[in-house]
């Protein structure tokens, strides 16, 4: 199993005893009164020394080799133990496909292993001594650009691996290369790490690196990202070359910069959002038998919580009291953005906590809306239409009412007013109607479907 090392520095403990046993001798007459420690959390948690955090999506052409390079550097950080990857080297052998052993560190499912390629985002953490890392790897088939924008959306940067090899940054340039900087770039990223890869098979020539260095700056900057947030690294994934140690081939004595994993260490924190309202998407619900609380778990998009903290649940409209807080398997007096928390709740009935609803702070509460004006990456034709909104697993019927305008992907400036269609990989501004009211506010990531398919990834903008 993947996941983060267990040496974390951790909120204080309020208790020592697992939370599950001390529910589990509780009766609901039982249950203490809640009782707040009105904690500043957010002193609290810079005085934690807690972490900092980056999430990252890793892009680029099929084959260019992301999964390889991703799951060598969860292998040399021990994140994945020698025998996991003896064991999938044996089933690669098998399948033939020896060389795929560490591309299956990232891509675990079957149908991905027997395809060969990655259908759907991966997550996966590894930490070092500075920063908890997340990794949304995501998938470089063109079919499967819609999983890469859920992961876009996620992402405090990008990397961006080119295969060095002869002819493949050529034909990938064609391919995905440009096209998925330019998405990410759409979806708010600004910071790329290029992993100049498989230098291995150019024998680590400084020319080929720097001509694809030049290649990639001069279109990078043009597409809006700029000079200083972009690092160019060259490495093999598959060695492990200049990935987590220096390259020791004698062709690579001319660089003398950063690894990968130094690239990635420098790279600036994300932005918590801590001192923000409380916004945490309940991915989970759960009661363990009749006399325990009903719990939720789920990431904590923006604030914080603490224990007697009150949540509002959205759409429900209903409160429930913060009882008890687990996080990384202990019990916590508080969570963070950033963090998967459990949180144990007194005072509502389960009936109103569904997947996909949102707790947020009842003083500030996310808004339930019927209409909005939202960026969207089209996969599809947009026409003015019937689509399935999404926001996770939040769903309603809706209609496209107005195409306003088509943009310039780097930049957001209009390119055409009023657009009678919207084309595949086009950018635009349009304004949808819901058949219902969903709990969205400015900055929220939608996805809009038609007959199954989705047609367009999207930013609420008002
Ligand atoms: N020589 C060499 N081959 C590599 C290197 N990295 C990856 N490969 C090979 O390139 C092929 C593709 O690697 P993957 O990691 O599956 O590529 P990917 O970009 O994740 O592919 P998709 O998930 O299908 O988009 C495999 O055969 C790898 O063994 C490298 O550094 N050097």
């Amino acid at each position: 199993m993947l996941g983060t090392k267990s040496n974390v520095t951790k909120p204080k403990k309020s208790t020592g005893e697992s939370l599950a046993n001390s529910v589990d001798k509780l009766s609901v007459e039982e249950v203490p009164k809640v009782k707040s420690k009105n904690l500043n959390v957010v002193a609290e948690f810079e005085k934690s020394g807690m972490k900092r955090m980056a999430n990252f999506v890793v892009i680029g052409h099929v084959d260019h080799g992301k999964s390889t390079l991703m799951g060598r550097l969860l292998y040399d950080l021990n994140v994945i133990d020698q025998r996991s990857v003896d064991k999938l080297r044996k089933e690669a052998e098998t399948i033939g496909k020896s060389s795929f052993a560490l591309a299956w560190v990232m891509d675990q499912t079957s149908e991905e292993r027997s395809r060969g390629v990655t259908v759907d985002i991966a997550t996966n953490y590894f930490e070092t001594d500075k920063t908890k890392f997340t990794i949304l790897d995501a998938p470089g088939h063109k079919d499967f650009i819609p999983n890469m924008i859920a992961g876009a959306s996620q992402a405090d940067f990008a990397v961006l691996v080119i295969d060095a090899s002869t002819n493949s940054f050529e034909s990938g340039l064609k391919g995905q290369t440009k096209e998925h900087a330019l998405l990410v770039r759409s979806m708010g990223v600004h910071r790329l790490i290029v992993a100049v890869n498989k230098m291995d098979t150019v024998s680590w020539s400084q020319a080929r690196f720097e001509e694809i260095s030049q290649q990639m700056n001069a279109f990078l900057t043009a597409a809006s990202y700029t000079a200083k947030s972009i690092t160019f690294i060259p490495c093999a994934g598959l060695t492990g070359e200049n990935v987590t140690r220096k390259v020791e081939d004698p062709s690579a004595s001319w660089y003398s910069g950063q690894s990968l994993i130094e690239a990635l260490d420098a790279s600036e924190p994300a932005k918590r959002n801590i001192e923000k309202p409380l916004r945490m998407t309940i991915g989970d619900v759960f009661r363990g038998g009749i006399q325990n609380p009903v719990s939720i778990s789920g990431r904590i998009d923006a604030g914080s919580v603490q224990v007697g903290d009150a949540i509002l649940t959205m759409p429900a409209g209903e409160t429930a009291i913060v009882k008890a807080i687990e996080a990384e398997n202990d019990v916590v007096d508080w969570a963070v953005a950033g963090q998967i928390p459990t949180l144990h709740l007194t005072d509502i009935d389960p009936v109103h906590l569904r997947l996909g609803d949102i707790a947020c702070d009842p003083k500030h509460p996310v808004k339930l809306i019927k209409s909005f004006t939202s960026k969207i990456l089209a996969f599809d034709h947009v026409l003015p239409m019937s689509v399935d909104v999404f926001r996770g697993r939040l769903q309603a019927e809706g209609k496209i009412t107005a195409l306003t305008a088509t943009l310039n992907k780097a930049t957001g400036e209009v390119l055409k007013k009023k657009p009678r269609v919207i084309k595949p990989a086009e950018v635009a501004r349009v304004v949808i109607e819901l058949e219902r009211e969903l709990p969205l506010e400015a900055g929220t990531r939608v996805v809009l479907r038609e007959g199954g398919n989705t047609i367009a990834a999207g930013l609420l903008e008002a």
